[in-house]
């Protein structure tokens, strides 16, 4: 590229300045100019933007700023130059909720603001990103690093294009901009709009961008490519996936995350979003994007919300995404392994986005689908318990606190089980859990052999007939060696794997499914076997 001889040449001139001359100082300027614009020629020479190493957030550390001193203020200097000549208005809207910008500074907030702008794609590689955006999260950002007089990668492109467009679809109002506003920006801009309507030319898209900017103009390169990935069709976004998010779950963790998911889902989806309300539910919604034809949902939320949207998704050929949001969300910890607790956003998004697709099973009672477990008694007690404001308040203590209550109590549930049609027995259950999947965490779920995503079995563990405080917490604590791995099956609770389980009794049962609280008389428990398709880590 032209560019590079340019800073090879000026690079050389500096080492060889600083060979002849004898003033320490000044070599040692002369040495840093010239170090400063090599690492510059190695950027655009191997098309390495990531050289600046701009963070997500549009940071730039200090000794990557340090280093490049000498080639910044040079850029600096001219840009401020140009601004101060230039015939363009620095922010300019291209289309209803689209704008066209140079550089973003602390002095166009007024602007931003005034034009209700609250999402920015920044596309230089070299300069950090507006200092509110950085700081006070004011906006959405999405740095698409890109060296000046280049273009960002398909797959950059896509990205940026993705982002564009859920924010867009969200009535945000979305700022694109490079250093000058002509080039790079406007490269992203226009692939946007032919990317929006395949009818457009390259030159019309780019005529009509002129006639509001008059100083855009992509160079030969820019320009050579943006009429490849049009000619190509590589323009052309994917249908979009459906986002179904609970704003409620985990105590509204949705406001916290929106952005970090939205980045990050958008490196390889294009999104739509929808989140539930009190009389919208995430089946309903699942139900539309069915309709819709979709090949993916995503869910974000709850245990609760996730048995909602996977319960639809039973023996279709869509596969499900999960963001935990909720308080506990057992099945990522399943899903996405130990990380998941750790850092459960990070786990989730990588595991959707490197397209890893596992089959897992499901089960049903009385119509109801469950993806973990169904418990009678403790379970029962503790989710009962932990109310909407005792979760916003405590998160998992909620459910702790609703664990030890049901344990100190001496109330059981005198219920007749039947396992495949077989076998019989009358429990007086203080614990009874049928599990699908669980994690280790979920001790009452682990009486015998551990839970497998898709080992075609019902896991039943129960606690029969144990009057004296004593006992039931001896049988927890023998119950919580075997969940450790520590011994193989609990001595003290029982444990029986099934396909197909019946539950009768003389009063109502209550018990819960996933987080949720139901009643019946009688309940009817299958398994079925690899029946969701699912993103796993
Ligand atoms: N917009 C909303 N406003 C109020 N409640 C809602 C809304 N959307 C869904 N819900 C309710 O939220 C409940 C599901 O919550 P969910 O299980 O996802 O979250 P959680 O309770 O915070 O998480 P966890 O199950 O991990 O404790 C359902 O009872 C559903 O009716």
């Amino acid at each position: 590229m032209f560019i590079v001889k340019y800073y090879v040449t000026a690079a050389l001139l500096c080492f060889l300045m600083a060979f002849y001359l004898s003033f320490v100082l000044f070599q040692a300027l002369l040495i840093w100019l010239g170090l400063s614009l090599l690492l510059v020629s190695i950027a655009y020479t191997f098309e390495m933007p990531s050289i600046f190493r701009k963070s997500q957030d549009g940071k730039i550390s200090a000794w990557i700023q340090w280093a490049f001193i000498p080639f910044l203020t040079g850029a600096k200097i001219y840009n401020a130059w140009a601004r101060r000549h230039d015939k363009a208005p620095a922010i300019q809207k291209v289309q209803d909720n689209l704008y066209l910008s140079r550089r973003l500074f602390s002095e166009d907030l007024h602007t931003l603001n005034e034009q209700g702008i609250s999402c920015i794609v920044d596309v230089t590689a070299e300069f950090v990103g507006l200092e509110s955006a950085m700081t006070d999260k004011k906006f959405d950002y999405l740095n698409i690093p890109t060296l000046d007089h280049q273009v960002p990668s398909l797959k950059q492109l896509f990205h940026a294009l993705n982002w564009i467009d859920v924010q867009i679809s969200q009535s945000n109002a979305v700022v694109v901009h490079c250093a000058l506003g002509r080039g790079r920006s406007v490269f992203v801009v226009a692939a946007y709009i032919l990317s929006k309507d395949t009818s457009l030319s390259v030159e019309q898209v780019l005529t009509s961008l002129n006639q509001i900017r008059s100083t855009a103009n992509l160079n030969r390169a820019q320009l050579k490519i943006l009429h490849a990935i049009q000619n190509n069709k590589q323009l052309q976004l994917q249908s979009p996936t459906w986002l179904i998010i609970n704003p409620v779950s985990g105590g509204g963790k949705w406001q916290t995350y929106q952005q970090q998911l939205l980045r990050e889902l958008t490196k390889t989806m294009r999104l739509r979003v929808y989140e539930t309300t009190p009389s919208l539910s995430a089946k309903d919604l699942t139900e539309d994007a069915i309709k819709q034809g979709v090949s993916t949902v995503i869910v974000g939320g709850g245990d609760g919300t996730v048995t909602e949207v996977a319960g639809a998704l039973i023996h279709r050929d869509i596969t499900l995404g999960i963001i935990p949001l909720g308080t506990a969300n057992a099945l990522c910890h399943v899903l996405y392994g130990i990380n998941s607790k750790v850092s459960p956003i990070e786990s989730a998004c990588h595991a959707i986005t490197s397209d890893n697709i596992q089959k897992i099973d499901t089960a049903q009672c009385n119509g109801q689908p469950i993806l973990l477990l169904l418990g009678i008694g403790f379970e029962q007690k503790m989710i009962a318990h932990a109310h909407r404001e005792e979760k916003n308040e405590q998160g998992q203590l909620a459910y702790l606190t609703g664990f030890f209550n049901a344990v100190m109590s001496e109330e059981h549930q005198e219920i007749r089980v039947t396992f495949d049609d077989e076998t019989t027995e009358n429990i007086k259950a203080h614990s009874l859990v049928i599990a699908n999947i669980a994690p280790f965490s979920t001790v009452l779920a682990h009486g015998g052999k551990p839970p497998k995503v898709n080992d075609g079995q019902l896991h039943v563990t129960y606690l029969d007939n144990s009057e004296s405080l004593g006992g039931r917490l001896l049988a927890l604590s023998d119950l919580t060696l075997s969940s450790l791995g520590l011994q193989d099956k609990s001595t003290l609770f029982q444990y029986k794997d099934a396909q197909h389980i019946v539950i009768q009794a003389k009063e109502t049962i209550d018990y819960v499914i996933d987080g949720e609280n139901f009643s019946a008389e009688e309940l009817s428990i299958s398994i079925k076997p690899e029946s969701l398709k699912v993103f796993s880590g």
